[in-house]
């Protein structure tokens, strides 16, 4: 049976932007639906031998049965997926390939230029395809007959020697080598209570704030494009002034101030860009543009619009005398060397968060990169049988589509933070561990929803606890949305990984992840950290839940109030992420008590700024 498969797309273009990959998608239709128990891990990876290499390892290690990469098969000189390929396997299986250039050939010469490879390492078949999707289409037509009967084949020969390996490897192996330690068979024997005593908010915060201070600050030199957002690591001083030549400020003639008004022979004609050959003396001008040098002797700009025109060639090409209508002050309309920018001055300050037009002096400094903090990398990882990728247009019977994983890279990205799209893991112990395995190996907090709960198959703490040592911090939180919210830490390949294990319910990851994971790395990132709160007015009554909770709203500010109002958006039960659609705030409301149910309209609260704030007023 195939139980684990991986797609790889290799493409440097694909992974720089992942929407333009079509072919790893085909690919992952086609498994889905040809072998639909099987848990299958996506990835995007540059043409880089190496990273193939390492990443096919991994797959191979993880037990994976099968490994279908797609790109990087041609004959350009960034493409060595066979290469990575060969460096891998330990048996060729060369009329895989064969068989689908035969097959390509009767459409197109081109698939001569193929040069797929496909082969056996240990106990995974990987086989290459081409990169564009059409060929992708027509290859997987080709090899789906042989692949079921393949992986058996391959399972049966290496069943011994994967014996000996385990019994070599002994009990201190790897998590994500082997398989979990979770038993789910004994339903019956699943707590009825939660083991996790209910934090308050606070200590909530507290403790996440405590254990991300593990979190060892580094710096990284980045590009400047990529700075938006970011950081600055240290002072950075301009080593050049700005402008670097007097610059004319107005289209007009560069004159003596010294000659006062009165008529002068232009000598030469400036545009932005050249650079004046000849110095000008008493009684002459050169007709100069915004952003043109000055020549040298000159020291001021006259407009266009203050001068007459006295004299010009025959064929009006050339202007030959100029009358200056209004005497000239010394330095007008002129910007001196370093008038904007002196050198030696501060440019951005360590601290400062980049914004879009820092980016652009320090490129007008010529600034390539810079240092700024580097941020932990976040990985998402979504856990449930049910899920499907938003991609897939039919929805399978009782399944749902996955959208918390596209809602908090979204999220993430908003505040800021880029993440890596770690898939869906089934909720089944050893895939799951798995999927954590693979998703740790990429990042230092792992964001993961679903799975946190009471169910027989809400594995996520008991998995972490017993497959990775990971120690729970807390495992429940007095809070509505999201009472399960889990957050752990543990060792992994020696490294400290910080993991916020979310509620699968779209709202409970939606207001869980700003306020644990984005709050935790705006904090550790030293990007201000706590959300900025404010006084809102309620616009109506509200019930009150028995937890407290963080209600959505929208503000508005009405001319007659120095508060604005807030208006909930709608039902706020966990499930209906319509109610975080444009939400400006989360209030903060308090937990009922035996007195008070519900709060009037009018009631001030305190509410979180997470969101936009449309400033409309009413
Ligand atoms: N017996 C109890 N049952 C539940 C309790 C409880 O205390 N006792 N708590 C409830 C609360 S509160 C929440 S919140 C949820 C949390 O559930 P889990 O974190 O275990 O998440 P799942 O069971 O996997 O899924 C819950 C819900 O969310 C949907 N889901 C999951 N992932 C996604 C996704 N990626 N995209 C869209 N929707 C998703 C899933 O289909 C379920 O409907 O538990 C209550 N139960
Ligand atoms: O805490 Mo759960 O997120 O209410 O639905
Ligand atoms: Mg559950």
């Amino acid at each position: 049976m195939v139980k684990a498969i991986a797609i790889i797309t290799v493409s440097d273009s694909c992974f720089k932007d992942n929407s333009k990959d079509t072919s790893g998608p085909t690919l992952l239709e086609f498994v889905t639906e040809k072998f639909p128990e099987a848990n299958v891990h996506t990835i995007i990876l540059p043409d880089e031998k190496e990273i193939i290499e390492r990443e096919l390892k991994y797959f191979c290690n993880s037990n994976v049965d099968l490994i279908l990469t797609t790109g990087g098969t041609g004959l350009s000189p960034r493409d060595v997926t066979p290469e990575a390929t060969k460096a891998v396997i330990q048996k060729e299986v060369p009329a895989l390939t064969i068989a689908m250039t035969i097959e390509s050939l009767k459409k197109t010469p081109m698939a001569m230029l193929s040069r797929a490879v496909a082969g056996i390492r240990d106990r995974t078949l990987i086989i290459n395809f081409p990169g564009s999707q059409k060929a992708v289409t027509e290859c997987i037509e080709v090899v789906k007959t042989v692949l079921t009967h393949a992986i058996s084949l391959i399972n049966n020969e290496l069943a011994e020697v994967r014996t000996v390996h385990e019994k070599m490897q002994g009990d201190h192996v790897c998590p994500h080598k082997m398989n979990s330690k979770v038993d789910i068979s004994k339903v019956a024997l699943r707590p009825r209570e939660s083991p996790y005593p209910m934090l308050e908010m606070t200590e909530a915060f507290n403790i996440i704030d405590a254990v991300m201070m593990q979190w060892v600050e580094q710096v990284e030199s980045i590009p400047i494009k990529d700075t938006v957002c970011r950081v600055v690591a240290q002072d950075i001083i301009a080593k050049e002034p700005m402008p670097p030549f007097p610059a004319s400020v107005k289209d007009g003639y560069a004159c003596l101030s010294m000659d006062g008004a009165g008529v002068r022979k232009v000598r030469a004609a400036v545009t932005a860009g050249e650079t004046p050959l000849t110095p000008l003396g008493p009684g002459e001008c050169a007709r100069v543009n915004t952003g043109a040098p000055l020549p040298l002797g000159t020291d001021c700009v006259v407009q266009v619009e203050d001068t007459k025109l006295i004299k010009a060639s025959d064929d009006h090409v050339t202007e030959l005398e100029i009358e200056v209508l209004v005497a000239p002050q010394p330095h007008q309309d002129v910007r001196a060397i370093g008038s904007d920018i002196p050198v030696g001055s501060l440019l951005v300050e360590k601290g400062d968060v980049i914004d879009s037009a820092q980016i652009g002096v320090l490129a007008g400094a010529g600034f390539q990169s810079i240092p700024v903090m580097a941020y932990p990398k976040v990985a998402i990882l979504s856990t449930g049988n049910e899920l499907q990728e938003p991609s897939e247009e039919t929805l399978r019977p009782s399944h749902i589509r996955d959208s918390n994983r596209i809602m908090l890279k979204a999220l993430f990205k908003e505040h800021g933070y880029d993440s890596v799209d770690c898939g869906i893991a089934r909720d089944e112990p050893t895939a799951l561990a798995h999927a954590i395995a693979r998703a740790l190996a990429r990042c230092d907090v792992l964001v993961c929803t679903g799975g946190v709960s009471m169910g027989d198959r809400d594995l996520l703490k008991p998995v972490l606890a017993n497959d990775f040592g990971a120690e729970i911090h807390f495992g429940r939180v007095r809070m509505k949305p999201g009472k399960p919210s889990t957050f752990a830490t543990c060792k992994f390949e020696g490294k400290m990984k910080f993991i916020f294990a979310l509620p699968g319910n779209p709202v409970s990851a939606y207001v869980c992840c700003l306020l644990f994971p984005v709050r935790a790395l705006r904090q550790c990132t030293r990007r201000g950290g706590e959300f900025a709160r404010c006084g809102v007015r309620l616009a109506h009554h509200v019930a009150l839940d028995p937890r407290p909770e963080y209600a959505r709203a929208v503000l508005r500010f009405p001319r007659v109030d120095d508060l604005p109002h807030a208006t909930l958006l709608g039902n706020q039960c966990s499930s209906r992420l319509m109610s975080a659609c444009g939400a400006s705030v989360l209030l903060e409301l308090p937990g009922a008590t035996d007195g008070v149910t519900g709060l009037a309209a009018g009631t001030v609260v305190s509410a979180l700024i997470t969101g936009r704030i449309d400033l409309t007023r009413l």
